[in-house]
Protein backbone atom coordinates (compact mmCIF):
# COMPACT_ATOMS: atom_id res chain seq x y z
CA UNK A 1 0.00 0.00 0.00
CA UNK A 2 1.25 3.51 -0.95
CA UNK A 3 1.66 6.00 1.96
CA UNK A 4 -0.21 8.99 2.26
CA UNK A 5 2.12 11.32 1.16
CA UNK A 6 2.49 14.84 3.69
CA UNK A 7 3.55 18.30 2.34
CA UNK A 8 6.98 17.76 3.34
CA UNK A 9 7.10 14.43 1.61
CA UNK A 10 8.52 15.87 -1.79
CA UNK A 11 11.23 17.32 0.17
CA UNK A 12 12.06 14.23 1.73
CA UNK A 13 12.02 12.31 -1.83
CA UNK A 14 14.71 14.87 -2.78
CA UNK A 15 16.87 15.11 0.15
CA UNK A 16 16.81 11.37 -0.23
CA UNK A 17 17.98 11.67 -3.79
CA UNK A 18 20.52 14.21 -2.99
CA UNK A 19 22.63 12.58 -0.71
CA UNK A 20 22.61 9.17 -2.21
CA UNK A 21 25.50 7.88 -4.91
CA UNK A 22 24.79 5.36 -7.36
CA UNK A 23 25.41 1.92 -5.80
CA UNK A 24 29.10 0.51 -5.58
CA UNK A 25 30.52 4.64 -5.86
CA UNK A 26 33.03 4.72 -3.46
CA UNK A 27 35.62 8.02 -2.25
CA UNK A 28 39.07 8.90 -3.06
CA UNK A 29 39.56 7.00 0.26
CA UNK A 30 38.13 3.42 -1.02
CA UNK A 31 34.88 4.07 1.41
CA UNK A 32 31.54 1.91 1.22
CA UNK A 33 28.28 3.39 -0.95
CA UNK A 34 27.30 6.47 0.64
CA UNK A 35 23.59 5.57 0.17
CA UNK A 36 24.22 3.74 3.73
CA UNK A 37 25.85 7.41 5.34
CA UNK A 38 23.34 7.66 8.27
CA UNK A 39 23.18 10.88 8.35
CA UNK A 40 20.93 10.77 4.96
CA UNK A 41 17.88 9.96 6.81
CA UNK A 42 16.03 11.42 9.96
CA UNK A 43 15.29 8.49 12.60
CA UNK A 44 12.87 5.82 11.35
CA UNK A 45 13.15 7.02 7.99
CA UNK A 46 11.22 10.54 9.39
CA UNK A 47 12.73 14.14 8.96
CA UNK A 48 9.89 15.40 11.66
CA UNK A 49 10.59 18.99 10.63
CA UNK A 50 8.59 22.07 9.97
CA UNK A 51 8.13 22.77 5.78
CA UNK A 52 10.41 26.21 5.46
CA UNK A 53 9.72 28.05 2.92
CA UNK A 54 11.98 31.62 1.53
CA UNK A 55 10.08 34.01 -0.34
CA UNK A 56 7.71 31.29 -1.40
CA UNK A 57 10.00 28.82 -2.42
CA UNK A 58 9.55 25.59 -0.05
CA UNK A 59 12.92 24.46 1.47
CA UNK A 60 14.76 21.45 3.04
CA UNK A 61 13.12 20.66 6.52
CA UNK A 62 14.91 21.75 9.82
CA UNK A 63 14.70 23.14 13.26
CA UNK A 64 11.41 24.92 14.68
CA UNK A 65 13.23 26.53 17.50
CA UNK A 66 12.97 30.36 17.40
CA UNK A 67 16.11 32.18 15.06
CA UNK A 68 17.45 33.45 18.21
CA UNK A 69 18.24 30.32 20.00
CA UNK A 70 18.94 28.37 16.18
CA UNK A 71 21.69 31.61 15.52
CA UNK A 72 22.73 31.28 19.51
CA UNK A 73 23.35 27.23 19.43
CA UNK A 74 24.73 27.10 16.13
CA UNK A 75 27.25 30.28 16.64
CA UNK A 76 28.09 28.52 20.00
CA UNK A 77 28.21 25.06 19.40
CA UNK A 78 28.17 24.30 15.73
CA UNK A 79 30.11 20.98 15.97
CA UNK A 80 27.54 19.69 18.29
CA UNK A 81 24.34 21.52 16.56
CA UNK A 82 25.11 20.80 12.53
CA UNK A 83 25.21 16.88 13.47
CA UNK A 84 22.46 16.68 15.14
CA UNK A 85 20.86 18.50 12.85
CA UNK A 86 21.94 16.26 9.89
CA UNK A 87 20.86 13.43 12.73
CA UNK A 88 17.34 14.66 12.61
CA UNK A 89 16.44 16.15 9.33
CA UNK A 90 18.78 14.91 6.63
CA UNK A 91 21.11 17.08 4.74
CA UNK A 92 20.62 19.38 3.48
CA UNK A 93 18.63 21.32 6.12
CA UNK A 94 17.40 24.56 6.61
CA UNK A 95 18.55 27.16 9.51
CA UNK A 96 16.75 30.11 10.19
CA UNK A 97 19.77 32.35 11.63
CA UNK A 98 19.52 35.47 9.51
CA UNK A 99 18.89 38.59 11.16
CA UNK A 100 17.02 39.69 8.11
CA UNK A 101 14.56 36.53 8.20
CA UNK A 102 16.81 34.80 5.13
CA UNK A 103 17.31 31.01 5.54
CA UNK A 104 20.63 29.57 5.61
CA UNK A 105 20.95 25.90 4.17
CA UNK A 106 23.23 23.36 4.82
CA UNK A 107 24.89 20.88 2.74
CA UNK A 108 28.14 18.44 2.88
CA UNK A 109 27.64 16.07 0.73
CA UNK A 110 30.82 16.16 -2.47
CA UNK A 111 27.71 16.82 -5.05
CA UNK A 112 26.32 19.70 -3.36
CA UNK A 113 29.79 21.33 -2.20
CA UNK A 114 30.95 20.84 -5.60
CA UNK A 115 28.25 22.53 -7.06
CA UNK A 116 28.85 25.69 -4.26
CA UNK A 117 32.33 25.81 -4.88
CA UNK A 118 32.00 26.03 -8.57
CA UNK A 119 29.33 28.42 -8.84
CA UNK A 120 29.47 31.55 -10.63
CA UNK A 121 31.41 34.07 -8.29
CA UNK A 122 29.13 36.47 -9.15
CA UNK A 123 25.87 34.13 -8.22
CA UNK A 124 27.36 32.83 -4.66
CA UNK A 125 28.96 36.10 -2.13
CA UNK A 126 31.08 35.48 0.50
CA UNK A 127 31.37 39.19 1.37
CA UNK A 128 27.75 40.01 2.98
CA UNK A 129 28.41 37.13 5.51
CA UNK A 130 31.50 38.76 6.96
CA UNK A 131 30.10 42.50 7.53
CA UNK A 132 30.56 42.53 11.64
CA UNK A 133 34.18 42.44 10.45
CA UNK A 134 34.25 46.30 8.35
CA UNK A 135 35.01 48.18 11.36
CA UNK A 136 38.33 46.34 11.88
CA UNK A 137 39.36 45.15 8.28
CA UNK A 138 37.79 48.04 6.15
CA UNK A 139 35.74 48.18 3.23
CA UNK A 140 38.47 47.20 1.03
CA UNK A 141 39.19 43.82 2.81
CA UNK A 142 39.31 40.98 1.04
CA UNK A 143 37.16 38.70 2.93
CA UNK A 144 33.95 41.79 2.57
CA UNK A 145 34.39 41.92 -1.01
CA UNK A 146 32.22 39.87 -3.52
CA UNK A 147 31.86 40.02 -7.41
CA UNK A 148 34.14 42.26 -9.50
CA UNK A 149 36.03 43.98 -6.82
CA UNK A 150 37.05 40.43 -5.26
CA UNK A 151 38.02 39.05 -8.18
CA UNK A 152 40.85 41.96 -8.69
CA UNK A 153 42.07 42.36 -5.79
CA UNK A 154 42.28 38.71 -5.58
CA UNK A 155 44.38 38.92 -9.01
CA UNK A 156 46.71 41.51 -7.42
CA UNK A 157 47.25 39.13 -3.89
CA UNK A 158 47.53 35.73 -5.20
CA UNK A 159 51.39 36.46 -6.23
CA UNK A 160 52.33 37.25 -2.85
CA UNK A 161 51.14 32.95 -2.22
CA UNK A 162 52.66 31.68 -5.14
CA UNK A 163 54.84 28.16 -4.05
CA UNK A 164 58.23 30.45 -4.90
CA UNK A 165 57.16 32.93 -2.73
CA UNK A 166 55.75 30.56 -0.01
CA UNK A 167 59.37 28.82 -0.10
CA UNK A 168 60.81 32.60 0.23
CA UNK A 169 59.19 32.72 3.54
CA UNK A 170 60.30 29.61 5.10
CA UNK A 171 62.85 30.74 6.62
CA UNK A 172 62.12 33.74 8.14
CA UNK A 173 58.85 31.68 9.70
CA UNK A 174 61.80 29.07 10.69
CA UNK A 175 63.86 31.96 12.01
CA UNK A 176 60.78 33.54 14.02
CA UNK A 177 59.64 30.05 15.57
CA UNK A 178 62.93 29.31 16.95
CA UNK A 179 63.28 32.76 18.61
CA UNK A 180 59.62 32.12 20.14
CA UNK A 181 60.21 28.64 21.22
CA UNK A 182 63.28 29.75 22.87
CA UNK A 183 60.85 31.46 25.56
CA UNK A 184 58.64 28.73 26.36
CA UNK A 185 59.08 26.70 29.07
CA UNK A 186 62.22 24.04 28.88
CA UNK A 187 59.51 21.53 31.01
CA UNK A 188 56.09 21.63 32.69
CA UNK A 189 52.34 21.86 31.81
CA UNK A 190 51.02 24.85 29.61
CA UNK A 191 47.80 26.10 27.63
CA UNK A 192 49.60 25.83 24.40
CA UNK A 193 46.83 27.49 22.33
CA UNK A 194 47.74 30.86 24.15
CA UNK A 195 51.71 30.50 23.35
CA UNK A 196 50.63 29.41 20.09
CA UNK A 197 48.78 32.70 18.89
CA UNK A 198 51.49 34.82 20.33
CA UNK A 199 53.99 32.40 17.85
CA UNK A 200 51.85 32.72 14.84
CA UNK A 201 51.65 36.52 15.44
CA UNK A 202 54.27 37.53 15.63
CA UNK A 203 55.05 35.07 12.26
CA UNK A 204 52.35 37.00 10.34
CA UNK A 205 53.49 40.38 11.54
CA UNK A 206 56.91 39.44 10.64
CA UNK A 207 55.93 38.53 7.23
CA UNK A 208 53.37 41.04 6.10
CA UNK A 209 55.49 44.14 7.32
CA UNK A 210 58.84 42.55 7.36
CA UNK A 211 61.83 43.98 9.76
CA UNK A 212 62.30 47.16 8.61
CA UNK A 213 62.30 48.89 12.01
CA UNK A 214 62.23 46.47 15.18
CA UNK A 215 61.80 49.37 17.80
CA UNK A 216 58.31 50.29 15.52
CA UNK A 217 57.22 46.84 15.57
CA UNK A 218 57.47 46.75 19.81
CA UNK A 219 55.30 49.42 19.82
CA UNK A 220 52.37 47.89 17.80
CA UNK A 221 52.80 44.14 18.83
CA UNK A 222 50.75 45.15 21.62
CA UNK A 223 48.44 47.49 19.72
CA UNK A 224 47.68 45.30 17.15
CA UNK A 225 47.46 41.83 19.30
CA UNK A 226 44.03 43.76 21.18
CA UNK A 227 42.58 44.89 18.25
CA UNK A 228 42.39 41.96 15.86
CA UNK A 229 41.80 39.56 19.03
CA UNK A 230 38.20 41.53 19.62
CA UNK A 231 35.56 39.42 20.66
CA UNK A 232 32.25 39.39 19.23
CA UNK A 233 30.69 42.19 21.84
CA UNK A 234 33.32 44.69 20.77
CA UNK A 235 32.78 43.66 16.83
CA UNK A 236 29.13 43.95 16.79
CA UNK A 237 29.40 47.45 19.24
CA UNK A 238 31.90 48.83 16.84
CA UNK A 239 29.32 48.96 14.47
CA UNK A 240 27.14 51.04 16.29
CA UNK A 241 27.64 54.54 16.32
CA UNK A 242 26.90 55.35 19.32
CA UNK A 243 28.71 52.78 21.38
CA UNK A 244 32.32 53.98 19.88
CA UNK A 245 32.58 56.75 22.34
CA UNK A 246 32.38 54.40 25.16
CA UNK A 247 34.77 51.34 26.80
CA UNK A 248 36.02 48.84 25.52
CA UNK A 249 34.31 50.36 21.97
CA UNK A 250 36.61 53.79 22.21
CA UNK A 251 39.84 51.91 22.72
CA UNK A 252 39.29 49.46 20.18
CA UNK A 253 38.60 52.60 17.49
CA UNK A 254 41.78 54.41 19.00
CA UNK A 255 43.94 50.57 18.09
CA UNK A 256 42.32 51.36 14.97
CA UNK A 257 43.69 54.88 14.04
CA UNK A 258 47.01 54.11 15.41
CA UNK A 259 47.46 50.92 13.33
CA UNK A 260 46.29 52.29 10.33
CA UNK A 261 48.58 55.49 10.77
CA UNK A 262 51.36 52.81 11.54
CA UNK A 263 50.03 50.91 8.39
CA UNK A 264 49.98 54.02 6.23
CA UNK A 265 53.70 55.13 7.40
CA UNK A 266 54.83 51.43 6.60
CA UNK A 267 53.24 51.77 2.57
CA UNK A 268 54.60 55.04 2.18
CA UNK A 269 57.98 53.90 3.36
CA UNK A 270 57.78 51.06 1.62
CA UNK A 271 56.87 53.02 -2.13
CA UNK A 272 59.95 54.70 -1.32
CA UNK A 273 62.30 51.75 -0.03
CA UNK A 274 65.49 52.02 -2.68
CA UNK A 275 65.46 48.04 -1.69
CA UNK A 276 62.23 47.33 -1.86
CA UNK A 277 63.54 44.95 -4.99
CA UNK A 278 65.43 42.62 -2.04
CA UNK A 279 62.75 42.87 0.08
CA UNK A 280 60.96 39.23 0.86
CA UNK A 281 57.80 40.36 2.92
CA UNK A 282 54.55 40.63 1.68
CA UNK A 283 53.78 44.45 1.81
CA UNK A 284 56.72 44.23 -0.52
CA UNK A 285 55.59 41.96 -3.02
CA UNK A 286 52.32 44.15 -2.90
CA UNK A 287 54.04 47.39 -3.51
CA UNK A 288 56.30 45.89 -6.52
CA UNK A 289 52.94 44.28 -8.03
CA UNK A 290 51.05 47.59 -7.52
CA UNK A 291 53.33 49.73 -9.47
CA UNK A 292 53.92 47.42 -12.01
CA UNK A 293 49.86 46.98 -12.72
CA UNK A 294 48.33 49.63 -14.31
CA UNK A 295 45.06 48.66 -11.71
CA UNK A 296 47.13 48.19 -8.67
CA UNK A 297 46.07 48.27 -5.29
CA UNK A 298 45.68 52.10 -3.76
CA UNK A 299 47.36 52.64 -0.30
CA UNK A 300 43.93 52.63 1.76
CA UNK A 301 43.04 49.13 -0.37
CA UNK A 302 47.10 48.11 0.62
CA UNK A 303 46.15 49.03 4.36
CA UNK A 304 43.16 47.04 4.37
CA UNK A 305 44.38 43.71 2.93
CA UNK A 306 47.24 43.87 4.80
CA UNK A 307 45.16 44.18 7.80
CA UNK A 308 42.60 41.03 6.59
CA UNK A 309 45.70 39.03 6.66
CA UNK A 310 47.22 39.75 9.57
CA UNK A 311 43.76 38.80 11.12
CA UNK A 312 42.75 35.88 9.21
CA UNK A 313 46.59 34.62 9.23
CA UNK A 314 47.29 34.18 13.15
CA UNK A 315 44.61 32.85 15.09
CA UNK A 316 43.17 30.19 12.59
CA UNK A 317 47.25 28.67 12.40
CA UNK A 318 47.28 29.25 16.18
CA UNK A 319 44.44 26.81 16.78
CA UNK A 320 44.96 24.70 14.11
CA UNK A 321 48.61 23.92 15.91
CA UNK A 322 46.80 23.84 19.35
CA UNK A 323 44.80 21.02 18.31
CA UNK A 324 47.80 18.94 16.48
CA UNK A 325 49.37 19.36 19.75
CA UNK A 326 46.46 17.70 21.87
CA UNK A 327 46.13 14.94 19.43
CA UNK A 328 50.40 14.32 19.37
CA UNK A 329 49.86 14.34 22.92
CA UNK A 330 47.24 11.53 23.11
CA UNK A 331 48.91 9.27 19.97
CA UNK A 332 52.47 8.84 21.13
CA UNK A 333 53.35 6.63 18.37
CA UNK A 334 52.39 9.32 16.13
CA UNK A 335 54.38 11.88 17.89
CA UNK A 336 57.21 9.15 17.83
CA UNK A 337 56.57 8.73 13.90
CA UNK A 338 56.79 12.20 13.13
CA UNK A 339 59.89 12.33 15.00
CA UNK A 340 61.49 9.64 13.12
CA UNK A 341 60.15 11.79 9.92
CA UNK A 342 61.81 14.87 10.95
CA UNK A 343 65.26 12.98 11.75
CA UNK A 344 65.58 11.70 8.21
CA UNK A 345 64.56 15.38 6.76
CA UNK A 346 60.89 13.94 5.54
CA UNK A 347 57.51 15.66 5.34
CA UNK A 348 54.79 13.18 3.98
CA UNK A 349 53.64 11.58 7.77
CA UNK A 350 53.80 15.68 8.85
CA UNK A 351 51.76 16.88 6.56
CA UNK A 352 49.09 13.48 6.37
CA UNK A 353 49.10 14.29 10.16
CA UNK A 354 48.02 18.25 9.58
CA UNK A 355 45.65 17.55 7.28
CA UNK A 356 44.35 14.87 9.62
CA UNK A 357 43.91 17.71 12.82
CA UNK A 358 42.15 20.08 10.16
CA UNK A 359 40.18 17.37 9.30
CA UNK A 360 38.89 15.89 12.87
CA UNK A 361 39.20 19.80 14.50
CA UNK A 362 38.31 22.04 11.42
CA UNK A 363 39.48 25.55 12.51
CA UNK A 364 35.98 27.19 10.89
CA UNK A 365 33.30 25.18 11.08
CA UNK A 366 31.45 26.08 7.89
CA UNK A 367 31.25 28.82 4.78
CA UNK A 368 28.36 30.52 3.74
CA UNK A 369 27.21 31.70 0.40
CA UNK A 370 24.58 34.54 -0.50
CA UNK A 371 22.81 33.04 -3.82
CA UNK A 372 22.45 36.38 -5.80
CA UNK A 373 20.42 34.67 -8.10
CA UNK A 374 18.69 31.62 -7.86
CA UNK A 375 21.04 28.62 -8.56
CA UNK A 376 20.78 24.56 -8.33
CA UNK A 377 22.65 22.41 -5.57
CA UNK A 378 22.96 18.80 -5.64
CA UNK A 379 19.93 18.78 -8.05
CA UNK A 380 17.51 20.98 -6.36
CA UNK A 381 17.48 24.80 -6.77
CA UNK A 382 16.48 27.25 -4.36
CA UNK A 383 15.98 30.95 -4.90
CA UNK A 384 17.72 34.31 -4.76
CA UNK A 385 18.44 35.65 -1.28
CA UNK A 386 18.79 31.99 0.66
CA UNK A 387 22.16 31.59 1.76
CA UNK A 388 23.90 28.26 0.85
CA UNK A 389 26.41 26.86 3.90
CA UNK A 390 29.12 23.72 2.91
CA UNK A 391 28.88 22.78 6.38
CA UNK A 392 33.16 21.21 6.98
CA UNK A 393 31.87 19.63 10.48
CA UNK A 394 29.73 17.53 8.74
CA UNK A 395 31.75 17.04 5.24
CA UNK A 396 34.90 16.06 7.44
CA UNK A 397 32.82 13.27 9.60
CA UNK A 398 31.29 11.44 7.25
CA UNK A 399 31.44 7.72 7.54
CA UNK A 400 30.91 7.61 3.68
CA UNK A 401 34.28 9.62 2.89
CA UNK A 402 36.57 8.48 6.18
CA UNK A 403 35.55 5.38 7.52
CA UNK A 404 35.81 5.95 11.69
CA UNK A 405 35.26 9.40 11.58
CA UNK A 406 35.75 10.21 15.12
CA UNK A 407 39.31 8.27 14.69
CA UNK A 408 42.66 10.54 14.81
CA UNK A 409 44.12 8.76 12.03
CA UNK A 410 46.70 10.64 9.86
CA UNK A 411 47.38 7.02 7.50
CA UNK A 412 44.13 7.96 6.03
CA UNK A 413 45.87 11.00 4.30
CA UNK A 414 49.21 9.50 3.26
CA UNK A 415 49.53 8.86 -0.54
CA UNK A 416 46.01 10.25 -1.27
CA UNK A 417 45.54 13.77 -2.10
CA UNK A 418 42.18 14.92 -0.50
CA UNK A 419 39.27 16.06 -3.03
CA UNK A 420 38.53 19.70 -2.52
CA UNK A 421 34.82 18.45 -1.92
CA UNK A 422 35.82 15.99 0.93
CA UNK A 423 38.11 17.87 2.62
CA UNK A 424 37.69 21.23 3.02
CA UNK A 425 39.35 22.86 5.99
CA UNK A 426 40.38 26.09 3.95
CA UNK A 427 36.88 26.44 2.25
CA UNK A 428 36.66 26.51 -1.43
CA UNK A 429 36.34 27.75 -5.40
CA UNK A 430 36.84 31.13 -5.91
CA UNK A 431 37.18 32.27 -2.09
CA UNK A 432 39.41 29.47 -1.16
CA UNK A 433 41.21 30.26 1.57
CA UNK A 434 44.26 32.44 0.06
CA UNK A 435 46.69 31.73 2.92
CA UNK A 436 46.21 28.14 3.13
CA UNK A 437 49.62 26.81 1.45
CA UNK A 438 51.44 29.25 3.76
CA UNK A 439 49.49 28.03 6.73
CA UNK A 440 50.36 24.32 6.20
CA UNK A 441 54.06 25.39 5.67
CA UNK A 442 53.96 27.56 8.81
CA UNK A 443 51.97 24.40 10.54
CA UNK A 444 55.32 21.72 9.48
CA UNK A 445 57.61 24.10 10.89
CA UNK A 446 56.07 24.24 14.24
CA UNK A 447 55.25 21.15 14.44
CA UNK A 448 59.16 20.26 13.66
CA UNK A 449 60.68 22.39 15.52
CA UNK A 450 58.36 21.17 18.46
CA UNK A 451 58.65 17.81 18.32
CA UNK A 452 62.46 18.21 18.13
CA UNK A 453 62.49 20.21 21.61
CA UNK A 454 59.62 18.48 23.47
CA UNK A 455 58.28 15.38 24.34
CA UNK A 456 54.37 16.32 24.21
CA UNK A 457 52.57 14.49 26.79
CA UNK A 458 48.58 14.43 27.66
CA UNK A 459 47.17 15.85 30.85
CA UNK A 460 44.67 13.85 31.97
CA UNK A 461 42.38 11.84 28.94
CA UNK A 462 44.07 14.74 26.63
CA UNK A 463 40.65 15.31 25.08
CA UNK A 464 38.99 19.26 24.57
CA UNK A 465 35.48 19.99 23.80
CA UNK A 466 35.84 22.58 20.86
CA UNK A 467 35.04 25.68 21.98
CA UNK A 468 33.82 28.50 19.50
CA UNK A 469 34.71 32.77 19.18
CA UNK A 470 34.22 34.64 16.66
CA UNK A 471 34.22 32.39 13.18
CA UNK A 472 36.81 29.70 15.00
CA UNK A 473 36.57 26.61 16.92
CA UNK A 474 39.27 26.32 19.38
CA UNK A 475 40.07 23.94 22.36
CA UNK A 476 37.82 24.18 25.32
CA UNK A 477 40.82 24.47 27.88
CA UNK A 478 43.18 26.20 25.34
CA UNK A 479 44.87 23.16 24.87
CA UNK A 480 46.33 22.00 27.73
CA UNK A 481 49.43 19.52 27.36
CA UNK A 482 52.65 18.70 29.30
CA UNK A 483 56.05 19.75 27.63
CA UNK A 484 58.88 17.13 27.93
CA UNK A 485 63.05 18.03 27.06
CA UNK A 486 63.70 15.70 24.60
C1 LIG B 1 45.00 26.66 9.47
C2 LIG B 1 44.90 27.93 9.14
C3 LIG B 1 43.76 28.52 8.35
C4 LIG B 1 42.48 28.06 8.17
C5 LIG B 1 41.84 26.79 8.74
C6 LIG B 1 41.80 29.02 7.30
C7 LIG B 1 40.49 28.88 6.86
C8 LIG B 1 39.87 29.75 6.00
C9 LIG B 1 38.52 29.59 5.51
C10 LIG B 1 37.58 28.43 5.83
C11 LIG B 1 38.25 30.65 4.70
C12 LIG B 1 36.93 30.91 3.96
C13 LIG B 1 37.00 30.20 2.61
C14 LIG B 1 35.68 30.16 1.87
O1 LIG B 1 34.79 30.99 2.12
O2 LIG B 1 35.52 29.27 1.01
C15 LIG B 1 39.42 31.49 4.68
C16 LIG B 1 39.54 32.66 3.95
C17 LIG B 1 40.64 33.49 4.00
N1 LIG B 1 41.82 33.25 4.67
FE1 LIG B 1 42.29 31.61 5.75
N2 LIG B 1 42.67 30.03 7.00
C18 LIG B 1 43.88 29.76 7.60
C19 LIG B 1 45.03 30.53 7.51
C20 LIG B 1 45.15 31.70 6.81
C21 LIG B 1 46.37 32.46 6.68
C22 LIG B 1 47.73 32.05 7.24
C23 LIG B 1 46.05 33.59 5.96
C24 LIG B 1 46.94 34.72 5.52
C25 LIG B 1 48.24 34.70 5.49
C26 LIG B 1 44.64 33.53 5.65
C27 LIG B 1 43.94 34.48 4.94
C28 LIG B 1 42.65 34.32 4.48
C29 LIG B 1 41.97 35.31 3.64
C30 LIG B 1 42.52 36.66 3.21
C31 LIG B 1 40.71 34.78 3.33
C32 LIG B 1 39.63 35.41 2.45
C33 LIG B 1 39.75 34.83 1.03
C34 LIG B 1 38.72 35.36 0.06
O3 LIG B 1 37.61 35.70 0.48
O4 LIG B 1 39.03 35.43 -1.15
N3 LIG B 1 44.13 32.37 6.17
N4 LIG B 1 40.40 30.93 5.47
Amino acid sequence: MRPRLNPIDDDEVAIAVNVRRPAGVTGVHGRADRGSEPAAVGPGGSYGGRMISDAGHRLPPGPRAPRLLQAVLALAAPAAVFPAAARRYGVPFTLDLMPRGRKVVAVSEPAQVKDVFAGSPSVFHAGKGNDLLRPLLGDHSLLLQDGDEHARARRLLAPAFGRREIAGYRELVEEVTAEQLSRWPRSGRVRAHVLLNQLTLEVILRVVFGVTDSARLDRMRPIVARAVDAGPIVMIGLGIGPLRRLWPWSREVRDLETIHEFLGEEIEAARRDPALEKRRDLLALLVRASASDAQGLSDAELRDQLMTLVAAGHETTATAMAWSMLELARHPRVQERCVAEIAGDGSEYLDAVLKEVLRLHPVVPMVMRELQEPATIGGRTYPRGVTVSPSIVLAHRSPGTYPSPGDFDPGRFLGEVPTPTEWLPFGGGARRCIGASFAMMEGEVILRQLLERYRLEPVGGGREWPRSRNVTLYPWRRARVDLRPR
